[in-house]
C-alpha cells in the first residue's frame, strides 16, 4: 500500500513539476536571462530573518556560515534549518557551493589544510564546528555517500561492519545482526544475503552505492548526506535508490545535493536554491516547483540558465 501512495505521489509531483515548468517557462524572460544568466537585479540574498517560519522541527541549525578554500570564499553568510526526519534537496548551478556545504555538516573538510568555516552549525542544539567536537563521533553521527560509489577493497560483510567495528563494541553474532539490518535497509540484503564474502568492489555501480549507503546507515548516524548518489548510475539503480530515500527519511534526516531538477522534486520535501555561495531561495519542495519566490530560482529551474 505504502508503495503505491509512494508511486502516486511521485507521479504527482513529476506531473506538477512538467506543468509548472512548462507554464513558468511561457513567462518572459529579463534580458540577463536572455543572455545565459540569473537575473541578477532581482536576486536577493537571504539572511537568518527569512528562515521560513512554519518549517518543522530543525534537526540541524545553519547560522551565519562562512567557508573559505584559502582566500577563496566559497559559502557566504548562509543561514538555512534542516527539519528533523525530511528530505532536504540542495540545487544551484555547478561551483555555487552545494558540496562544500553539505560537507561542513560533517566537517569533512577538517581532512584538508587551508579549508575553514566560521559561524554555527548546530545539531541537536550543540555547534559542531567547536574545537572541543570529536570529528569522528560526529561523522558517524551524520554518515556520508559520494556521488562515485566508494566501497571498501574487502568484503561486503566487512565494508558494513567498518564503521561499527570503530564505534561499538559488540559480539560476533550481534555484529551478523547489524549487518544485516544495515543491508536491508539498503534493500541490497536479497542480492548479496548469500555472498557476504564476495569483495565489495564485485558489485554492479548501483549495488556499490546501496553498500555505500548500507556501510552509513549501519552505524546508525541520525542525519544522512548524499552528494549527488545517482549521478554515475543508470535509471533502474536511480529508481531504486529514490526508493530507498523515500524509506529512509522515516529513520534519518536526510540532505541531498542534485543536478537533477526531478530527482529534487520528486525525493525531497525541502529544497533550497543556492547561487555563487549564496543561498538564495529555501521552502516547501511543492512551493520552489511550483511558485519560487525568487525569479532567478524559477530561471534556474526553467532551465534557462545554470
Ligand atoms: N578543494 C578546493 N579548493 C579550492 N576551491 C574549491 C575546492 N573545492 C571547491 N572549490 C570551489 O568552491 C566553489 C564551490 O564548489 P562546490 O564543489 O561546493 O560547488 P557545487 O555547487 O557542489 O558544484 P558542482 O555542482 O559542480 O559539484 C567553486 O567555485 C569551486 O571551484
Amino acid at each position: 500500500m505504502n508503495d503505491v501512495i509512494s508511486k502516486v505521489r511521485k507521479k504527482k509531483t513529476v506531473d506538477n513539476f512538467k506543468e509548472t515548468t512548462d507554464s513558468l517557462l511561457n513567462r518572459p524572460m529579463s534580458t540577463s536571462t536572455q543572455m545565459g544568466q540569473p537575473d541578477t537585479a532581482t536576486l536577493t540574498k537571504q539572511t537568518r530573518d527569512d528562515i521560513p517560519k512554519n518549517m518543522p522541527a530543525a534537526k540541524m541549525e545553519i547560522r551565519d556560515l562562512s567557508f573559505y578554500y584559502g582566500d577563496f570564499q566559497a559559502l557566504k553568510n548562509i543561514n538555512i534549518d534542516i527539519p528533523d526526519k525530511k528530505v532536504t534537496a540542495f540545487i544551484g548551478p555547478s561551483g555555487c557551493g552545494k558540496s562544500t556545504l553539505l560537507r561542513t555538516f560533517n566537517r569533512m573538510y577538517d581532512l584538508y589544510p587551508g579549508m575553514r568555516a566560521e559561524g554555527n552549525i548546530s545539531l541537536d542544539g550543540k555547534n559542531i564546528l567547536g574545537k572541543d567536537v570529536d570529528v569522528n563521533l560526529l561523522r558517524a553521527q551524520v554518515g556520508m555517500v559520494f556521488q562515485k560509489p566508494t566501497p571498501f577493497p574487502m568484503s561486503i560483510y566487512d565494508n558494513v561492519a567498518f564503521g561499527v567495528r570503530l564505534y561499538e563494541k559488540m559480539s560476533k553474532a550481534e555484529l551478523d545482526n547489524r549487518v544485516e539490518w544495515a543491508l536491508k535497509k539498503a534493500a541490497l540484503w536479497p542480492e548479496v544475503k548469500d555472498k557476504l564474502k564476495a569483495s565489495g568492489l564485485s558489485l554492479s555501480g548501483g549495488q556499490q552505492q546501496r553498500l555505500c549507503i548500507a556501510r552509513s546507515v549501519a552505524t546508525k548516524p541520525e542525519v544522512l548526506l548524499l552528494d549527488e548518489p545517482t549521478s554515475a548510475l543508470d535509471p533502474i539503480s536511480t529508481g531504486a535508490i529514490e526508493d530507498l530515500i523515500e524509506d529512509l527519511k522515516n529513520d534519518y534526516t536526510i540532505a541531498i545535493v542534485t543536478h537533477n531538477m526531478q530527482q529534487a522534486a520528486r525525493v525531497s520535501d525541502y529544497t533550497v536554491y543556492m547561487y555563487l555561495g549564496d543561498m538564495i531561495e529555501m521552502g516547501e519542495t511543492d512551493q520552489i516547483f511550483t511558485k519560487p519566490a525568487q525569479t532567478a530560482t524559477e530561471d534556474y529551474i526553467t532551465g534557462r540558465y545554470g
